[in-house]
């Protein structure tokens, strides 16, 4: 079966630029509304304008939202739903890199990542009289194996891929579907960061090796999109890297029962 995105409404967080950006272009080329968000308002409103000029203003908005405060997670969601009458998927895109700021860190890539799943929930549920729906969450191929350059980053991907997971397992009863997908390095702001977190872990040869193979935005967009389309694989992780096919990820169970 495919989910048709054609009418729906979905929301991208962190959606000024980079990766969010273009998800958001893929879903108003395939007939969604879309809510352009992020805590940079300015360069919010610009994309916004962009798309508006391109799709026509009554199928995006930008709705400012800074996914480490709960009150603007609740504002973005019900001015959404004031302004499209539902939303049917939610990307969870924003994040950062920045072990400095680690605590920082973990707010906006794990703790307002699940408070927005939360929400996503709390709107779509049918348990909650919600029409069901589709989650996409970014993990990191970060969040699947170590790395000792960016190592609270790398534990913050794996909080995401974990979560997502379990997500799954309580599918059936929220007609609420949860994936995550989880890219290899891709050539956008963010990726500069990781660079220079890990200059002083990683050898220069290593880095450049990782750097010659990055991604584009556009590659994560088509992954993102095939994840809301493929309602076959619930609660998994869907790996994207230049070394092999793009493939659902997965793990053996630990249980022997
Ligand atoms: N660039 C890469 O190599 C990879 C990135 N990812 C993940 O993809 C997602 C997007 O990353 P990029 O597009 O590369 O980064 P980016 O830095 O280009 O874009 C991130 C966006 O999130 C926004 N943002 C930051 N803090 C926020 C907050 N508190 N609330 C709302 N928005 C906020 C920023 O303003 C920015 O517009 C992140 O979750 C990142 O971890 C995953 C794998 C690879
Ligand atoms: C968000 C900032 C931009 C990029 C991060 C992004 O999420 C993607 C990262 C992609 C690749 C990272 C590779 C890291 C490699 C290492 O740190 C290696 O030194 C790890 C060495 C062994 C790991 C063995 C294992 O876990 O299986």
């Amino acid at each position: 079966m495919t989910y048709d995105i054609k009418g729906k409404t979905a929301i991208v967080t962190g959606s000024a630029r980079g990766i969010g950006k273009c998800i958001c272009s893929d879903l108003l080329k395939k007939g969604a509304n879309v809510v352009v968000s992020d805590t940079a308002e300015d360069v919010g409103n610009e994309t916004t304008a962009e798309f508006q000029k391109e799709f026509g203003e009554s199928r995006v908005v930008f709705i400012r939202c800074n996914v480490t405060k709960e009150e603007d997670l609740q504002n973005l969601y019900s001015k959404a739903i004031a302004t499209f009458g539902y939303v049917d998927i939610v990307v969870n895109n924003a994040g950062i890199l920045n072990e400095e700021n680690w605590k920082l860190m973990m707010e906006i890539n794990v703790t307002g990542l699940i408070r927005s799943c939360q929400l996503a929930l709390d709107n779509m549920s049918t348990k909650n009289k919600g029409k069901g729906g589709v989650v996409v969450n970014l993990a990191s191929v970060a969040g699947l194996m170590a790395g000792e350059g960016s190592k609270v980053y790398h534990a913050s991907k794996h909080a995401v891929y974990g979560y997502t997971r379990s997500q799954y397992l309580t599918q059936g009863t929220d007609n609420v579907r949860f994936n995550c997908v989880c890219p290899f390095l891709v050539d956008t702001a963010l990726a500069q960061d990781w660079d220079n977190s890990n200059r002083t872990f990683l050898t220069s040869d290593l880095i450049e090796k990782l750097k010659a193979h990055m991604l584009k935005t556009e590659d994560i967009a088509e992954a993102v999109i095939f994840l809301i389309e493929d309602e076959s694989n619930a609660g998994k992780a869907y790996l994207v890297t230049p070394f092999q096919k793009w493939d659902y990820y997965e793990q053996p169970s630990v249980l022997p029962f």
